[in-house]
């Protein structure tokens, strides 16, 4: 199976966890959209839904599902969205497609986080992805050193622009990413928080202190689910 039937089977298995008549958290990504499209085929079983990115809020519209803000909703039921790294107990680098922020949030407030990956995404030791880090871009500097500091070779995410030249990638919040190579990530909380406490960092892409709940996982024997 291609990487993208893999995708597929696992956004379709995760339509199983959607709960009828609540706000679904929808996150960001190839896998993401997947299940997005899946999603559109219940839409009128759902009271809505709250998106993890512009992007996501986007295609959600497009499907003629309807997008909340997260300030007019009191809970989420569940929260679907892919990995791009997963730990056999849950823990997770996320933040490839530059969502990690909004994401974190939505997960934060979600009663149950469903990740939903193709089997490339489970790993014995984060860090080969590189960890994305969103950070106030005065901050950039700052953040860098202390991220090299902590043993990573930290590379700010650029963009080419329609000129042809390249410029710092700007996230929905006003961010930029800092993708963070060379860590070997033995102990996710422990880093996390350390990250988390560095001043100007927005977010990390280190989801451990709240990690997965469940894994969908996809693979060639088909779709396995791991519960943490
Ligand atoms: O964290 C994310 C976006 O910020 C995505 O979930 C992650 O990058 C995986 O993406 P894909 O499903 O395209 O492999």
């Amino acid at each position: 199976m291609t990487q993208d039937e893999l995708k597929q089977a696992v956004a379709v298995a995760a339509i199983h966890y959607v709960v009828d008549g609540e706000i679904i958290g929808v996150g960001t990504g190839s896998t993401a959209n997947f299940f997005i499209d899946e999603l559109a085929k219940i839409k009128h079983r759902i009271k809505g839904t709250v998106a993890s990115s512009e992007a996501t809020a986007a295609r959600l519209r497009g499907h003629g599902i309807d997008v909340f803000d997260l300030n007019e909703v009191t809970s989420i039921a569940v929260y679907i969205d892919g990995a791009d790294e997963i730990t056999a107990s849950g823990a997770m680098i996320k933040g490839g497609g530059a969502a990690l922020t909004r994401e974190k949030i939505v997960a934060s407030v979600s009663g149950k986080f469903i990740c939903i990956a193709d089997g490339s995404k489970l790993v014995e030791v984060m860090g080969k992805f590189p960890l994305p880090v969103e950070v106030l871009p005065m901050a950039r500097a700052a953040v860098m050193r202390k991220l090299t500091a902590l043993g990573g070779q930290p590379k700010l995410r650029t963009m080419r622009t329609n000129a042809g030249s390249d410029q710092a990638f700007i996230t929905d919040n006003g961010g930029e990413i800092i993708d963070v190579a060379g860590l070997a990530i033995l102990d996710p909380v422990a880093l996390e928080r350390e990250i988390n406490q560095v001043p100007g960092v927005i977010a990390v892409g280190l989801f451990a202190l709240r990690g997965a709940d469940v894994c969908l996982l996809g693979t060639g024997d088909g779709v396995k689910t791991l519960t943490f």
